[in-house]
């Protein structure tokens, strides 16, 4: 990619070029390329390496509600498939620091030792409280990316066959700012931030990832209409960026014309990337993983230039929590998306096909698909569809 950057561009993109070939590996990942990862192997863009013993250590946040119950069929399934890596499991408990919400210093200083983490889902408290801890890791290790992909499973009927969909989602501002005051009694103020080196950033690994993984088509999910500056800023920087991706067919869509034609018919979204605002994103992934079977389905990465973090779209269901009733799914094919992103493409294709010929089956799935299994025999099965 560097020397195609370097022969294609003029002399004042080639910092950008740069900047591209150094993006983290999940871009390159997704084309499932197999790459060995040996002891001490630097995988281009994941900046870990192996100890003596071969293994990678992952930072690991079990989380809160399931996050637990769906880390521990995790951690089996790995173990049973020896994906040669060492978790390290934190803490993340918030704690109060010159009235600030702080996570603890030995969980930041995991995830930076490691260059990558697995997290489960953490409650945020709902009006007041401490602010979103999933927020808040992702503005500390500036995850700017978060890539949500949604696809219909085999075997597992639900209304379209053919979801296919892509979101990218900006993941440091926009309306999860939390800039929010009380301007007088009564009135609020909440304050939509977008700013042009984050829109730009979040924008140019969506080109990228659109036309590395064989999407080149780019739309831009937007509300410009009536946010005429912040989501105007952000589509007119797409246009200004689509130049240097001749490669990637570019065009746009209004939110709300996008949610309804995405649950009409999803197939007009399958070659196509979207990439949109942190809110918009937020929710048309919730809509989208209610095309496939729910949230139980539906993996994440939180991707920076130095650090990713690696998680389900859902919460922490506080609903079924503690009763082994959870999908371990999402968590699993998040910890997929992580393992393609480390290099380690074998043992990710290895679980992701037994995952998907488990959910095919139909013989032990979880509630949230219609089954009777608990979580821990839907890992169980898992484990004894490995090839
Ligand atoms: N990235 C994260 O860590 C996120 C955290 N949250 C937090 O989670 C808490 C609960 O939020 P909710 O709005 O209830 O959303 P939720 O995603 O936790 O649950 C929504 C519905 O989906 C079901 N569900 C979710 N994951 C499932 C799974 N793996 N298997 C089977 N069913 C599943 C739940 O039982 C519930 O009925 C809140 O405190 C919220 O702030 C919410 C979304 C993302
Ligand atoms: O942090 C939270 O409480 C919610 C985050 C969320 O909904 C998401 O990341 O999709
Ligand atoms: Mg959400």
């Amino acid at each position: 990619m560097l020397s195609r950057c370097l022969r294609t561009a003029p002399a004042r993109q080639s910092v950008q070029c740069m900047q591209q070939f150094t993006r983290p590996s999940f871009v390159q990942a997704q084309l499932r390329s197999y790459s060995a990862a040996a002891p001490g192997d630097k995988v281009a863009g994941f900046k870990g390496t192996t100890g003596s013993d071969g293994k990678y250590t992952v930072t690991l946040i079990e989380g809160d509600g399931i996050g637990p119950e769906i880390s521990q069929s995790v951690k089996d399934i790995f173990s049973a498939a020896n994906v040669p890596i060492k978790w390290e499991p934190v803490d993340v408990t918030p704690t109060l620091k010159d009235g600030k919400t702080v996570i603890p210093d030995e969980a930041i200083d995991s995830i930076h030792r490691n260059y990558v983490a697995l997290k489960g889902p953490l409650a945020t408290p709902i009006g007041k409280g401490h602010v979103s801890l999933n927020l808040t890791l992702r503005r500390t290790f500036n995850l700017f990316a978060n890539v949500r992909p949604c696809k219909s499973i085999a075997g597992y009927k639900t209304p379209y066959d053919n979801v296919d969909t892509v979101l990218i989602r900006e993941n440091t501002e926009g309306e999860y700012s939390g800039i929010e005051h009380v301007v007088v009694d009564g009135v609020v103020q909440s304050i939509k931030l977008i700013t042009k080196a984050a829109s730009e950033r979040v924008l140019r690994f969506a080109f990228q990832y659109a036309q590395d993984v064989g999407k080149p088509k780019l739309r831009v999910v937007h509300k410009a209409t009536i946010m005429k500056m912040s989501d105007g800023l952000f589509l007119n920087l797409a246009r200004d960026i689509s130049k240097e991706f001749p490669n990637v067919e570019f065009d746009a869509e209004l939110l709300d014309n996008a949610c309804l034609r995405i649950v009409t018919d999803p197939s007009p979204y399958a070659d196509k990337v979207l990439v949109m605002p942190n809110l918009y994103g937020d929710i048309l992934s919730d809509m989208c993983a209610g095309l496939i079977g729910g949230l139980g389905l539906t993996p994440s990465g939180n991707i920076g230039d130095e650090c990713s973090i690696f998680e389900a779209v859902h919460g922490s269901a506080p609903d079924i929590a503690g009763k082994g009733l959870a999908n371990p799914t999402a968590l699993l094919l998040s910890s997929i998306m992580m393992l393609q992103h480390m290099g380690l493409y074998q043992h990710a294709d290895r679980i992701q096909a037994a995952i998907f010929k488990t959910l095919a089956e139909g013989k032990t799935i979880t509630g949230d698909l219609g089954g009777k299994a608990k979580t821990h025999e839907y890992a169980d099965a898992v484990i004894k569809n490995f090839q």
